[in-house]
């Protein structure tokens, strides 16, 4: 899993008792996810549909510096299936694990559209494969 996105824990990103707010943490992985679903499928137009079990498995606090790994599980005909893990960049302590996140690719009436990709896509195969084109 490659881990792109980093945050810095800061005063706002906070819950009343001093940690990491969940809900701060989820916003930033529902972005992510939706960033990283956009790339592979090639669209910008998708949905969160369903997010599994989230295991908070440590708390980050002020100061930490976390960072975000997200990666494709699973290709349906008209969903993308990734898994996340979200941890603290220096100790590398686990913070947050998801098994199962799905994103459905839609079309401009919101309706569920076929994307027809079945692997994940490395934007340095791509960088390489225009670069033979050329
Ligand atoms: C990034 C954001 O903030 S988006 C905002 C939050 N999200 C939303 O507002 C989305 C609201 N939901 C919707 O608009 C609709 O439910 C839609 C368009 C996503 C899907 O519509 P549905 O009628 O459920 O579509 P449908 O039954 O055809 O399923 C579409 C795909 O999702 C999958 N799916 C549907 N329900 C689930 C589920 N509970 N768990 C996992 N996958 C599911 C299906 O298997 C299908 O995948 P496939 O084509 O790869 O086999």
């Amino acid at each position: 899993m490659n881990f792109h996105t980093r945050k810095w824990i800061k005063p706002e990103d906070l819950n009343p008792n001093g940690g990491l707010f969940g809900g701060s943490l989820l916003k930033w992985i529902d972005e992510e996810a939706a960033i990283y679903a956009i790339v592979q499928l090639e669209n910008p137009k998708v949905v969160t549909k369903y997010m599994s079990e989230i295991n908070f498995v440590s708390s980050g606090k002020l100061g930490d510096i976390i960072e975000m790994g997200i990666t494709a599980t699973a290709f349906g005909t008209t969903s993308i299936t990734m898994c996340c893990e979200v941890r603290n960049k220096i100790t590398r302590k686990s913070i947050l694990t998801i098994d199962k996140i799905v994103f459905v690719n839609i079309n401009d009436y919101g309706d569920p559209t076929p994307h027809g990709k079945t692997k994940i896509k490395y934007i340095e195969e791509q960088f390489a494969q225009e670069a033979e084109k050329e």
